[in-house]
């Protein structure tokens, strides 16, 4: 397997196939395992995606299903920035209110513990049915970002899969993130990018033009994963 592109005209649509593909994922895991776990991203992109799976998800038992972040930032659960707010304002609505929602950590916490208990966590479970990954402009995914400390112990795929603290370049800049091998992983790994700007960072990333880029080592990585990786974009 290697890397699988589809394409949708639209966001709204785009949103809509990877909410069927999750579906898809869910229910295959819940089919073999009492309980399956989802890992999904934050920031911008991700709200078509959660809308649909909203509106799609009725079918599923949703009350043996885990939903966590692949990454957030540091900051209060109640924070404009956070990622885990935005699951639960956005995604944990109608059917999906079922599901049980596991954050990175907490801010009131001592940070470093409260990452090593995050990691040991994570490397106690099994792994999750299903991935959903965004991307950054610059090339990040999950909170791996071109440059910061400790990054190529972060992508490599062949560490312990597990949890680490992370440097974003603008502010919040503190984050929590799953490691590459935590990533990969996943029986079924998603990369959900859109527009024309991220297009090209992928195109870049894939033609191996730019080592520099963290989405390059997802890539090359992804290419000699079994399952692959499927990508969604649209403009
Ligand atoms: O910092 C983050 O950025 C990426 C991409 O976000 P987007 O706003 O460009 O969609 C996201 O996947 C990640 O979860 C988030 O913490």
């Amino acid at each position: 397997m290697s890397i699988d592109l589809h394409e949708a005209e639209g966001r709204r649509e785009l949103g809509a196939a990877v909410a069927r593909r999750v579906l898809e994922a869910l229910g295959r895991a819940l089919a073999s395992s009492a309980s399956a776990r989802a890992l999904v991203s934050g920031g911008s992109t991700p709200g078509p995606f959660f809308d649909a799976l909203v509106e799609l998800g009725s079918g599923l038992d949703w009350s043996r299903v885990e939903i966590g972040l692949v990454d957030d930032r540091w900051v209060p659960p109640d924070h404009p920035a956070s990622n885990l707010r935005l699951v639960r304002e956005r995604l944990c609505r109608g059917p999906i209110a079922e599901a049980r929602v596991r954050g990175l950590g907490a801010v009131e916490l001592d940070a470093r513990a409260s990452v090593r208990a995050a990691d040991e966590r994570a490397r106690s479970q099994p792994p999750p049915a299903v991935v959903v990954l965004g991307m950054g402009g610059d090339g990040h995914f999950a909170s791996l970002f071109p440059g910061m400390p400790g990054l190529a112990a972060a992508l490599d795929v062949d560490a312990p899969p597990g949890v680490l603290g992370a440097l974003a370049p603008s502010p919040p800049q503190a984050r929590v993130s799953h490691n590459l091998a935590a990533l990969l992983a996943a029986d079924d790994l998603i990369l959900h990018i859109t527009g024309a700007e991220k297009r090209e960072v992928f195109e870049r990333a894939r033609a191996d033009a730019e080592p520099a880029l963290p989405v390059r080592a997802l890539l090359r990585a992804a290419e000699r994963r079994e399952r692959g990786l499927a990508v969604y974009w649209a403009p």
